[in-house]
């Protein structure tokens, strides 16, 4: 359960994320709308813990947001914009570092990297390095390294960025599987399909301004 209570941000007298209250039941997945700078990564970054609100609390599942514990981070996992590449490693070497620091055994971690390659579409280009790939490819390399990983709650910032309409089709069904498994996805989204496929609450941020 992800509980936030009057969070905003605000900086240099300007709002940056006007007040939010809501709560996220486990397993639950949360669209956030609205208009470009009404505050949507604003709010994902603050669940993260990559921001500070201004004012307000948030608990999830009973607990401070704390990316520094790795316990916090376990649970927690966030694409907001594209994450760091190693230039000199591969879309698979990629993948495989991070799976097999969050699992401890190398064939588990093996094979979660392979499933989540193949889900993306990215197996043809998996010998890539990251400047081989093109933007839509780049986007779905980006959410390969997020979901290669164990994770209670997932927030992402415009999955659907970059992608083609069936690339989209296809994210919505890889979030839907980790949904079905028992994870609470938030995300931000300019995207109605993957809103009204995918998500069972939406916050508006919009009305909220
Ligand atoms: N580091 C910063 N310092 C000051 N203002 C910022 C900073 N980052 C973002 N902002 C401002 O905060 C507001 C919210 O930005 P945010 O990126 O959260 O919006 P968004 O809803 O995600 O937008 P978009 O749909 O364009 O991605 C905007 O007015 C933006 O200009």
């Amino acid at each position: 359960m992800i509980e936030v209570d009057g969070v905003t941000v605000t900086a240099g007298g300007t709002t940056l994320l006007p007040a939010v209250t809501l709560t996220v039941p486990r397993g639950a997945v949360l669209a956030i709308r609205g208009r470009n700078g009404s505050g949507k990564s604003t709010l994902l970054g603050v669940l993260a813990g990559s921001r500070t609100p201004t004012r307000g609390t948030v608990r999830i599942d009973g607990a401070d947001v704390s990316p520094r514990d790795r316990g916090f981070r376990r649970r927690v996992a966030a694409m907001i914009g594209l994450p760091p590449m190693a230039p000199d490693l591969t879309v698979s070497d990629h993948v495989l570092l991070v799976a097999t620091t969050w699992l401890d055994d190398p064939r588990e971690a093996a094979e979660l990297a392979r499933t989540v390659i193949a889900e993306l579409h990215l197996t043809g280009l998996g010998q890539r390095f990251p400047h081989e790939l093109s933007s839509g490819q780049t986007q779905l390399f980006g959410l390969a390294l997020v979901l290669a990983r164990p994770f209670d709650v997932l927030l992402l910032d415009e999955p659907e960025q970059r992608l083609d309409p069936e690339h989209v089709e296809s994210v919505i069904q890889v979030l839907r599987a980790r949904r079905d498994a028992g994870a609470t996805v938030i995300a931000a989204t300019h995207s109605p399909a993957l809103a009204d496929r995918l998500a069972d609450r939406t916050l508006w941020l919009d009305a909220a301004a």
